[in-house]
């Protein structure tokens, strides 16, 4: 899984290559925009999903929506953009809100595997298709999903992103990985630092942005996939109604007459640059009413101008902390065996 992660500037650039030769900037356009931007996947392409909408942030002109289920809601219709998201390009999930996207007539780009069935469905619709191109188990595969979701948003106006931008995020990935790499020790290692502090704790991760909340979203799934280790994660200030009990829970307890190291709460706090005053004045309250009850804290700041930057320089060292926990832990994180039981069992 490590030189999955080293790749994640590749697949930036890869990605922008398959947008480019896809010709969804013109595809996309002569339609206009459309009413509402349905994003329909699983997992990490839901992620995807849900980071386009924080991307072109709150005063985007349409709505939008990650549909992460079996039915499109009864209002998505010929108005619509509906864009299929499927690393393998053979989810049930994302197929079938793909094959209802075409029974409504609705405006259909899909995103995922070339040759796959998402592919044929499709071809099959004419609609427009971007091919997805990256090594490793899917979660892996963000960056190739996210940069066909963010282009297309460029091509019907919703936000801005060109070959800078993602050359922008491709070498913020790149210093990561380099920081990140497996030979840095872990004092000058953020990703090794990031995977101690999380070991042997409950991590509840908070974001102080939509933006740094699908990146604490992000992080609770990899640590569930990567290290089977559970995780809490909301966004400022609706999470501290919902999580900031634990701080006097029995998790928040330390034992200190304990043998062995408990599990103990931790408050992992994602920090955006661009943060609601309230929300600020929030989240450095919690964190101090956090500290003065012992509970642990990590905090990380997202870095740069363009959302997808700020992003990206979370996304890429919080992927690394979950990896490095998992390898801590003596667990290879790159295949999930009970998710494929699953898969098995419902084929039966
Ligand atoms: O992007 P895909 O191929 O549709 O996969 C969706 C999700 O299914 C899984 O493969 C298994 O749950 C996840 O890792 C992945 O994010």
């Amino acid at each position: 899984m490590l030189p999955v992660l080293a790749s994640a500037a590749a697949q930036v650039r890869i990605a922008g290559r398959a947008v480019a030769g896809a010709g969804i900037d013109g595809g996309l356009a002569a339609d206009g925009r459309p009413r509402a931007v349905v994003v329909a996947g699983v997992g990490a392409a839901a992620l995807a999903g849900d980071l386009l909408a924080a991307v072109c942030g709150p005063g985007a002109p349409v709505p939008f929506l990650t549909v992460r289920s079996f039915r499109l809601p009864g209002w998505v219709g010929t108005a619509d953009l509906v864009i299929a998201v499927s690393f393998s390009g053979d989810t049930e999930e994302t197929l079938t809100l793909a094959r209802e996207a075409v029974r409504r007539g609705c405006r259909l780009l899909a995103v995922g595997r070339a040759g796959s069935p998402l592919q044929a469905v499709a071809r099959q619709a004419g609609a427009l298709f971007v091919p997805v191109e990256a090594a490793g188990p899917e979660r892996a595969g963000l960056w190739a999903m996210l940069v066909p979701l963010v282009s297309a948003a460029a091509a019907i106006k919703l936000t801005s992103a060109d070959d800078a931008l993602f050359e922008a995020v491709a070498g913020r990935l790149e210093e990561i990985a380099h920081r990140c790499r497996p030979a840095s020790e872990s004092f000058i290692n953020p990703g090794k630092s990031l995977a101690m502090e999380l070991a042997e704790t409950v991590p509840m991760i908070w974001g102080s942005s939509p933006l740094t909340a699908v990146a604490a979203h992000r992080l609770a799934a990899r640590l569930g996939q990567d290290a089977g280790l559970p995780a809490l994660h909301g966004e400022i200030p609706d999470v501290g109604h919902d999580q900031a009990g634990t701080l006097d829970g029995p998790m928040a307890v330390r034992d200190i007459f304990a043998d062995e190291g408990t599990r103990t709460l931790r408050l992992v706090v994602l920090r955006d640059t661009d943060e609601h005053p309230s929300v600020t004045r929030r989240r450095e309250l919690s964190l101090r009413m956090a500290q003065d009850r012992g509970v642990s804290v990590t905090e990380l700041q997202a870095e740069g101008g363009h959302p997808l930057e700020r992003i990206a320089t979370l996304v890429g060292l919080l992927d690394y902390g979950s990896v490095y926990l998992a390898l801590g832990y003596g667990i290879d994180p790159s295949p999930v065996p009970v998710v494929r039981e699953l898969e098995m069992r419902l084929s039966e």
